[in-house]
């Protein structure tokens, strides 16, 4: 399975995303991939003030093209994440997956929101605006099953684990790690996560924008199984294209078996509480 990954620049006007979206497409069209990865919120300013403003219904303009062009080119498409709003005028935080036929075939909405506070560092709360979304996202693919879930969600190991036990073998992950975190935990997290759950993690983040209100580490990242680094690019702009196999994952679970060698008859907090 060939993977691309965007890591593009995200622009104030929304359509110039999506177009950008397009150009990219193009640009890469000689490549037979498989499966495109965009960023998180690669359609808006990572601005909580300006979710609102971005959202969508389901099913609208962005959505729209995103749909069209997995099936103008004939790839599944992991459209990052965008604003979402329902039709109670709640705003999410939404990743989308569209198959080779422009068909949605996944919906996560980011189920733990970005609320921190680091002193002499990056402060964010996506609470102001955002509502959190409460599933674990698994979806089938021609090439098995497959894991989605939205940055900050990468950090709470039970998430990953509970798309691992459902069959996934990839997981998706839109992201935009910041100045602070970026540096300390993009690459430990994304590997430990790949490690644990023996399963390849495709982590996509939005460029560096130094002028920007957030400034995203970038850095989007594909790491294997057995927990290396298959590619990472640096901050800037652009693309960056594997070929994975999914049966490696089967290999390293069958030759260091992990995920059967678990003592679930131990890890039970009531038989342990005093
Ligand atoms: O976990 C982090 O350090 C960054 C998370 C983040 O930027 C996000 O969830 O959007």
């Amino acid at each position: 399975m060939k993977i691309a990954q965007f890591q593009m620049h995200v622009y104030e006007e929304k359509k110039k995303n999506l177009r950008q979206l397009e150009d990219y497409m193009k640009r890469i069209e000689q490549e037979q991939v498989d499966m495109i990865a965009l960023g998180e919120m690669f359609n808006c300013p990572y601005v909580t003030q300006k979710f609102p403003d971005y959202a969508e219904k389901e099913g609208t303009e962005s959505w729209e093209i995103c749909s069209a062009l997995a099936k103008q080119y004939h790839v599944y498409l992991s459209a990052g994440s965008m604003p979402e709003k329902d039709e109670a005028g709640r705003i999410y935080n939404t990743a989308y997956i569209f198959d080779r036929k422009g068909k949605q075939i996944a919906k996560h909405r980011k189920a733990h929101l970005f609320d921190i506070d680091i002193e002499g560092g990056q402060y964010f709360k996506e609470s102001d605006t955002l509502t959190a979304g409460d599933s674990c996202t698994v979806f089938e693919t021609e090439f098995g099953k497959m894991g989605l879930c939205i940055c900050y969600d990468l950090r709470f190991p039970e998430l990953s684990r509970m798309m691992v036990e459902q069959g996934a073998r990839v997981i998706f992950v839109p992201a935009a790690f910041n100045m602070t975190t970026g540096p300390a935990h993009w690459e430990l997290l994304f590997r430990s996560r790949a490690l644990d759950n023996q399963c390849f993690v495709v982590g996509t983040s939005d460029a560096r924008d130094e002028s920007a209100e957030y400034v995203s580490w970038g850095h989007s990242l594909l790491v294997s199984p057995w927990g290396n680094i298959i590619g990472e690019m640096d901050e800037k702009e652009g693309y960056m294209i594997h070929e994975i196999d999914l049966k490696y994952a089967d290999k390293v679970r069958r030759e260091l078996p992990l995920l059967n060698a678990r003592r679930k008859d131990i890890y039970r907090e009531e038989l342990h509480r005093r």
